[in-house]
């Protein structure tokens, strides 16, 4: 693109230049990537990057006609002194996957120029008029670097002459409402208000009709991660049904927001399932139902101690089959004329026994998808009604519009079809249809345990999870290990040969499964495995470990 050209006055080039020298790379960094979780890195060294981000998200507002972008500051489950940003799309939805490339492009210029020129190949690639307006919306979590970054981030905005909004401190999936509900408030349809009390206000209502007709039997703990998820669960509280009316009692630990250093800190939905520990604070006595939410809130994964005490987790896959149970009778019993397509999305991660259970027992669709819950979130909208979880706690339940018109429309048959009906309405509000969403599932676990009146034992004793291990192990070339497309990553193709070794060796176990797969997240590849016995799987699993060591020796 020739100089001068980006906009009709000709000024912007100057302008990116002149402010870009503001926000330097830092030194430590060789280049940034942003990857599944966007980009994500010591705060100290984000402000290159939240620059660029800036410049970016005006860009893709621009490329969508002036819809509105989100940016979320955060870096979710890890340490308080991390910080990240990722972007995202007008309904709500993650940066499209063609955009993650130029934003990586964006922020890894080694001069104002190398700045300037990744801003005018985007406009180029994507025939964008920079003269036309562009939208952006961005929030924080609690993490203090949090402030420092938003500086950066707008500097980039007001460069590029792009008009924006600052939200504050909100959880991850607040800000995915809030760029949903701002670019439909003209639709027939809107999300809900575009405002935090807006979020509140939507979740409270629909949970109050999910409880209309149902009592919680039992007192429920929530652990926030000492993350952003304390202030706003606690403001959530006051648009929910009181506790005479609900039956439900709902507390609160881990909120010292105000303690940084405490963030994530032995607690929190990452340190509970990774750990297979109670977190920081836990009190309770066995059968108590806890959760916990991550450090953005974007998580979720409930847990009790069983007789002896034995630690027992109730994750993503637990939280899955329960909404997909649930669903899926009140489909039964509205008894629509138009068939609804039931599917539940998982990763290769996701217990066996849940699978099986989703197939043999609710007799759904079950699919598998790559690691990443923007994977996931594309199958699941293929569907009617789309339940999707990672083991790990985030998903979500996606209503197409065919099954919202005919759920809406449907005129009850009796009282009790009435009944199942407004249960299922107030499901489909009370979902949080963008994103996972720690506040939104925890209200949907709540409401469904109340309609079947489970306890933690009866919610446990659905299935029995098969014996299973996630190990790591760290290689010298994590990118060496590509698996074949269209498998869910359940096989390699390179390194050459090691993948005939592992099924040599799985076979030796009573059903198993093993696979091994590079981590996307950290420089690790992770081993998964299951079989009939602990024995067995601990066996498996080391045995394939060995075969990677092994390799990686060789490598030497
Ligand atoms: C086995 C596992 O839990 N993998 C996690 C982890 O990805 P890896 O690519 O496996 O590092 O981080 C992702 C982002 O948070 C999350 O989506 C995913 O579920
Ligand atoms: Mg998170």
């Amino acid at each position: 693109m020739a100089p001068g050209a980006f906009d009709s006055k000709g000024k912007l080039e100057t302008a990116i230049a002149e402010t870009v020298v503001k926000f330097p790379r830092p030194a430590e960094v060789d280049k940034f990537t942003y990857g599944t979780a966007g980009f994500r890195t010591k705060g100290d060294w984000l402000d290159h990057v939240m620059y660029g981000m800036g410049l970016l998200a005006g860009l893709r507002s621009r490329k969508v006609n002036g819809q509105t972008i989100g940016v979320m500051i955060t870096a979710s489950h890890n340490k308080a002194e991390d910080n990240g940003v990722k972007l995202v799309d007008p309904m709500g939805e993650m940066l499209e996957t063609d955009w993650e490339s130029w934003a990586t492009a964006i922020v890894n210029g080694h001069s104002p120029e190398e700045t300037v020129k990744a801003y005018g190949d985007v406009l180029q690639k994507y025939n964008i008029d920079q003269d036309k307006p562009a939208n952006v919306i961005y929030a924080r979590d609690t993490r203090p670097s949090g402030a420092r970054l938003v500086k950066a981030l707008e500097a980039g905005l007001k460069a590029t002459n792009v008009t924006y909004k600052d939200f504050g401190i909100l959880t991850t999936p607040q800000l995915h409402y809030l760029v949903r509900a701002t670019n439909t408030q003209d639709d027939k349809n809107p999300y809900g208000e575009v405002s935090e009390a807006g979020y509140y206000k939507k979740l409270g209502a629909a949970f109050s009709a999910a409880m209309k007709n149902v009592k919680s039997n039992s007192p429920v703990t929530v652990d926030c991660a000492n993350g952003v998820g304390a202030p706003k669960l606690k403001e959530m509280l006051k648009y929910l049904p009181s506790e005479k009316e609900s039956g439900l009692k709902i507390n609160i630990v881990n909120d010292r927001i105000e303690q940084a250093e405490v963030l994530n800190k032995d607690c929190g939905a990452d340190y509970v399932k990774t750990q297979q520990k109670v977190p920081q604070g836990f009190d309770g006595k066995n059968y108590d139902r806890w959760c916990s939410f991550d450090g953005d809130a974007d998580r979720i994964v409930y847990y009790f101690n069983d007789e002896g005490p034995v630690f027992r987790l109730l994750d993503g896959d637990r939280i899955a089959t329960l909404a997909a149970t649930f669903l899926g009778e009140l489909v039964k019993k509205c008894d629509f004329e138009e068939k609804l397509e039931l599917g539940v999305v998982q990763t290769a991660y996701a217990n066996g026994a849940s699978s099986k259970y989703i197939t043999d027992v609710l007799q759904l669709q079950s699919e598998f998808t790559e690691t990443g819950v923007k994977n996931l979130h594309h199958v699941a909208a293929r569907y009617d009604i789309g339940v999707y979880f990672e083991a790990n706690g985030h998903g979500t339940v996606l209503f197409s519009k065919k099954a919202l018109d005919t759920i809406w429309k449907k005129e009850p048959q009796s009282p009790a079809q009435l009944e199942n009906l407004e249960a299922l309405r107030a499901a489909t509000e009370l979902i949080n249809q963008t994103v996972g969403d720690a506040i939104s599932d925890f209200l949907l676990v709540e409401a469904i345990l109340a309609h079947e009146q489970f306890t933690v034992r009866e919610w446990l004793g659905m299935y029995t999870d098969k014996p299973n291990k996630l190990a790591k192990q760290v290689v010298p070339q994590r990118d060496e290990y590509k698996t074949v497309p269209k498998t869910a990553e359940q096989k390699l193709q390179s390194p050459e040969g090691l993948q005939d070794k592992i099924d040599t060796e799985v076979a030796k176990y009573r059903e198993g499964r093993c696979f091994v797969r590079a981590s996307g997240t950290e420089d690790a590849v992770r081993i998964y495995g299951e079989a009939l016995s602990s024995y067995d799987v601990d066996h498996m699993v080391r045995a394939v470990a060995d075969l990677i060591e092994i390799r990686s020796g060789r490598r030497g």
